[in-house]
């Protein structure tokens, strides 16, 4: 079993390439499965979920190849529209591979979603669309079906904002017969890039990054080259790495009103912020404010960012809140914080911080991706040597995460458990 090692940082400086998004990679790379030609992506980060697609890809009869810095997927000979529920279950994001291959096929057999499993995650306004546009949806123990003799534009009214909803909608509805509107959409960036790709091979789409999306259904979709928007999330958390224990940490390649609201509470919380064409330098002076933060869907304070700002929060004197309004219990971070000393109580929809407390060294389990980004900041600041296991779930959304982090100066490693010499105690993992 893999872990990884970190000691005391000190304050951190350097820069950090930004790598392409994971949450948009992942829509477009089941929407390369529409076209009806070559297509090539690049920018696509080499994280675990990738080739898991890959593997998906395989199955189903398209080529992904993933080369230095792009892939080339050939949709042309996919053969059949049924995924191995197992694959599917093992990512969060392959229900858009049921909105692309419904949306060419009218058919479609796939397996439920997984992923990070801080908490009960819906599909419901996913199997709305699907519905909505004349789809029958047939749910099985471990997989599900959605059938359509032939899918025809809608009128499509959101109950809540959801991201993956509102991509999976423009997927299914690209290439059905007349128009469809999509009502109370996300506004995100990864809708805006899945929306931006789709329309490079001719789809009609229009208004996307506003909460209001048209679709003009197409017959045909081309092949096409398309560059994946950088990874705001971690982006941001770099920039929070600086505020830990002071310093001056770069982010380059990034879009950096992708990250305003991050920002603006990094700026809140007295860092300094630098934004260029295409970077952000965050300076940290080694004293950080207390705050409040209510995550929101875009362009609100993203969930994503709520766990390693927690940890950022915990350098900071005085009561902090922090409050989960996407996923009210995604606080699966706090238990492993506390293993490091942190006191943190959790009442509702809030974790209660007290923070500039001294963090001590221990093990500590990444229970997701996000919880990883949040145990390594933690770790640059304990005193003594931190142990993360959970590895795995740090792998699905980082590149290169102990590279990326040494490159900033953070001292870490990664590590294999050899059961002979354990340092310190194993965690029993929650
Ligand atoms: C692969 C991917 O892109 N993952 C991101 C995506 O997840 P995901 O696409 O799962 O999240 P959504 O944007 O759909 O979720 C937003 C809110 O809508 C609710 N909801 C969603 C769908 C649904 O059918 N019913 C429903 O009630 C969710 O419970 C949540 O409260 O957006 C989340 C919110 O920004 C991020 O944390 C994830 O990193
Ligand atoms: C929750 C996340 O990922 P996923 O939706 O892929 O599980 C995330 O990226 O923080």
């Amino acid at each position: 079993m893999k872990y990884i090692q970190m000691e005391y940082s000190g304050p951190l400086n350097g820069k950090a390439h930004i790598a392409g998004a994971k949450n948009s990679s992942l829509a477009l790379l089941a929407a390369a499965a529409l076209a009806d030609d070559i297509v090539t992506l690049e920018g696509i980060p080499r994280i675990d979920d990738v080739r898991v697609i890959a593997a998906i890809g395989q199955d189903i009869g398209m080529d992904v190849n993933q080369e230095e810095g792009h892939i080339v997927m050939d949709p042309r000979w996919i053969h059949s529209a049924e995924i191995d529920p197992r694959k599917a279950s093992s990512y969060r994001a392959s229900y858009y591979f049921a909105g692309a291959l419904l949306s060419k096929f009218g058919k479609v057999t796939i397996g439920y979603p997984g992923g990070d499993n801080f908490v009960a995650r819906p599909i419901d306004q996913h199997l709305k669309v699907f519905q909505a546009l004349g789809a029958r949806v047939e749910i099985f123990n471990d997989y599900y079906t959605v059938e359509a003799a032939e899918l025809r534009g809608a009128d499509i009214y959101f109950d809540t904002i959801t991201s993956g909803a509102t991509i999976n909608a423009m997927l299914a509805a690209v290439r059905a017969k007349g128009r469809t509107i999509l009502r109370n959409a996300a506004v995100d960036p990864e809708v805006v890039d899945t929306a931006a790709f789709l329309n490079r091979l001719g789809a009609r789409i229009y208004g996307a990054g506003t909460d209001s999306i048209r679709i003009e259904g197409v017959p045909y979709l081309n092949g096409g080259k398309h560059t994946v928007i950088p990874d705001r999330l971690i982006a941001g958390s770099f920039l929070m790495a600086a505020g830990v224990n002071g310093g001056e940490v770069t982010v380059t390649d990034v879009i950096p009103e992708h990250l305003g609201a991050c920002l603006a509470k990094l700026e809140e919380i007295g860092m300094e912020v630098e934004r260029g064409e295409n970077y952000i330098t965050a300076y940290g002076t080694g004293s950080i404010k207390a705050t409040r933060v209510r995550t929101g869907m875009y362009p609100g304070f993203a969930t994503d960012l709520q766990q390693p700002m927690t940890a950022l929060l915990l350098q900071a004197k005085g009561k902090s809140i922090i409050t989960d309004r996407v996923f009210p219990k995604r606080f699966a971070h706090v238990p492993q914080l506390r293993r490091l000393g942190a006191e943190i109580e959790l009442r509702k929809e809030s974790a209660f911080i007290r923070g500039g407390m001294p963090l001590r060294g221990g093990w500590a389990h990444a229970t997701d991706v996000r919880a990883g980004t949040c145990l390594l900041l933690a770790g640059l600041a304990a005193e003594g040597s931190t142990y993360i296991t959970g590895v795995e779930h740090i792998e699905r959304g980082y590149e290169d995460v102990i590279g990326s982090f040494q490159a900033i100066g953070a001292k870490l490693s990664m590590r294999e458990l050899d059961a002979r010499e354990l340092p310190g105690r194993m965690p029993v993992q929650r």
